[in-house]
């Protein structure tokens, strides 16, 4: 039976589920929908399952059971609808995943790659496409270092790299995976600020991870949170609740939304990965 979907549904799972191997349920079988130029941010613990649910969107982890739907190919049950949908999928790491001794300008190419067959990637590229890569470059502030090594960026400058070899790929959907997870606070700031702002002028539909539940609200149209390897919670920032919260985050008494208060200052110890630790390093 065909599914139901909304109309500006760019993706969606369908009963997807994760096992991994050593019987490690990652996901259970979760239904749900990702709109057209919709910022929709993960949260939840370490373990949760926001890494597999992300990296499943495109079949980086292969799903055990259930389907992926994408408004553009379709079903992904092919390696030809999956390459296609993955050209039109741009990731972001958390690590960034540069090739460290390129310049900026030759990271942003990669990708463009899935763009050319592999022996014309085996040759230098025509000129439009550098252009093309120098403008996403420029897109993110970094023009002028295209030419500077990305060993000798930053690591706000370098995922700001990674940002724009995501635009290259001229995507239609970004994944980014703990995006800034490796930077201080005023520099993930920036970084989010940029991501979320591309992703509005282009209509880029963005499915972030995500550990500061602070960036989350300020950021997100749509917050995901994940307990137990399920979706727990699905609304918009303003719908989310202490009890919800609490869900989420297995904890009862932790003032979480207090922007004030710190792990230090409440009266339960906090594991390393709890939000409220993350909320005391954002401020
Ligand atoms: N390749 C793998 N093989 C086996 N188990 C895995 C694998 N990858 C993840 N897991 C397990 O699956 C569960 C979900 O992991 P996942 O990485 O999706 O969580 P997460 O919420 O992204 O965590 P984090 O915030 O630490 O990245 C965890 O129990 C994890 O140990």
């Amino acid at each position: 039976m065909p599914s139901v979907h909304s109309l500006d549904m760019m993706l969606r799972i369908e009963d997807m589920g994760v096992t991994y191997p050593g019987n490690v349920l990652a996901l259970r079988p979760t239904t749900v929908e990702f709109h057209k130029g919709e910022f929709t941010v993960l949260l939840g613990l370490s373990g949760a399952g926001k890494s597999t649910l992300l990296r499943s969107l495109n079949h980086l982890v292969q799903p055990t059971t259930g389907t992926v739907i994408s408004a553009e190919f379709g079903t992904l049950k092919t390696s030809r609808t999956v390459r296609r949908h993955r050209c039109r999928t741009a990731m972001v790491f958390q690590h960034h995943q540069l090739i460290e001794r390129h310049t900026a300008l030759q990271n942003v190419l990669t990708g463009r790659l899935a763009y050319h067959s592999t022996w014309r990637s085996l040759f230098p590229l025509p000129r439009a496409e550098l252009e093309y890569a120098l403008r996403c470059l420029e897109r993110v502030g970094l023009g002028e270092k295209a030419l500077s090594r990305v060993d000798q960026l930053s690591g706000g400058q370098q995922q700001r790299v990674g940002i724009a070899r995501a635009l290259a790929q001229q995507p239609s959907m970004i994944l980014a995976d703990e995006p800034v997870a490796s930077l201080d606070p005023a520099t993930s700031e920036r970084v989010l600020t940029l991501l979320r702002d591309i992703c509005r002028e282009d209509g880029i539909t963005a499915v972030i991870s995500l550990h500061q539940l602070e960036y989350a609200r300020r950021f997100a149209d749509r917050i995901i949170g994940l307990a137990n390897a399920r979706i727990v919670f699905d609304a918009e920032p303003a719908k989310l609740e202490q009890h919800h919260l609490d869900e989420i985050y297995h904890s009862a008494s932790v003032a979480v939304s207090d922007p004030g208060k710190t792990a230090a200052q409440t009266s339960h110890p906090q594991p390393s990965n709890h939000p409220t630790k993350q909320l005391e390093i954002a401020q």
